[in-house]
């Protein structure tokens, strides 16, 4: 069988297709040709992507001997479920393998508002001495505001409550009475209510027509003065402009983006002149244990279903 990979991939899990006797084709930069895409792919069963692959109607057309898609992540975006059902091709994910990883960018994000230890330090090594420009405070006491309480918020939650974090969430899908929301002690509530009480706000959604800007100018203008919002979901969720315009005018306290509408980000994007606005390049998942998991997960789940 063949295995076309079009994305980045840890090499774990391409080892462990090859042991199987899989041909794996392992091009981390094909989802930038599509025309090479498809010709790699028209003999393939197996396609490894990440977020940038197009697996669209299209292109399932044009391969007609493929059975699984892996998706080396949750994020679905960028594959059209339902050609593929059509098409009789199985799509599967990584579920939960980078929640950890993720929740411990939302925990760095905050710290990195409240404690700015590596300012600090360049300032000292810049030559300044300044005890009185780095006390920003303290997350003990402060709201973390999930928007989404699937595994990644409910990881954030976990972490948050540690550090003596009051958190609170909305999520239309979640019930009150889930098991993880409650054992976590995550205090549920309405959209306008969880923007209008946290101190952080971290998107945990997926990309869907429900979720396109759901942050938008009239649901920042809830969200308290000075506070923060958190995006290591997709950079859809928010409308940048208005992100823009309620930082600027210092309506809001600032924003930590792991993921913009366009990525890679446009070195001239407005968002990147701001003091108060960080942007780091889709990393939130992106540790080693988290990759070498996915990796190995999407292998198993393909040699499981087809492997000899
Ligand atoms: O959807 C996901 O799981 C994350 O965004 C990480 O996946 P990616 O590295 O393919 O974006």
């Amino acid at each position: 069988m063949k295995a076309v990979i079009t994305e980045l991939n840890w090499p774990v899990g391409i080892d462990m297709l090859r042991e199987k006797g899989f041909t794996v084709i392992y091009q981390p930069e094909l989802w930038k040709d599509r025309e090479a895409l498809v010709q790699e792919t028209a003999d393939a069963e197996i396609l490894i992507v990440r977020n940038q692959t197009q697996v669209d109607e299209a292109l399932l057309q044009q391969v007609p001997h493929l059975q699984i898609v892996g998706r080396l992540g949750v994020g679905l975006d960028n594959i059209d479920l339902k050609a593929a059902e059509q098409a009789g091709v199985e799509v599967i994910t990584a579920k939960n393998a980078n929640a950890a990883s993720v929740a411990e960018y939302v925990i760095s994000a905050m710290f990195h508002v409240t404690r700015p230890l590596a300012e600090a330090a360049l300032d000292v090594k810049g030559g300044n001495w300044d005890r009185r420009g780095f006390t920003k405070g303290e997350l003990y006491g402060k709201t973390l505001g999930l928007i989404g309480t699937g595994e990644t918020g409910i990881r954030a939650a976990d972490r948050a409550k540690s550090l003596g974090m009051h958190v609170i969430g909305y999520d239309p899908f979640v019930k009150t009475y889930d098991y993880a929301v409650m054992e976590t002690g995550i205090d549920m509530m309405e959209l306008d209510a969880a923007l209008q009480q946290a101190d952080f706000i971290s998107l945990h959604v997926p990309l869907t027509p429900a979720t396109k800007h759901l942050i938008n100018r009239e649901r920042m203008k809830q969200m308290k003065p000075g506070s923060w919002v958190i995006n290591s979901s997709r950079g859809g969720v928010i409308e940048e402009n208005d992100l823009y315009d309620m930082i600027q005018t210092e309506e809001i306290g600032g924003a930590f983006l792991d993921v913009v509408e366009k990525e890679p980000v446009d070195p001239d994007h407005p968002l990147l002149t701001l003091g108060n606005c960080f942007i780091t390049p889709h990393i939130a998942g992106l540790t080693e244990e988290a990759q070498s998991r996915t990796s190995k997960m999407i292998a198993e789940e393909i040699i499981q279903r087809v492997g000899k």
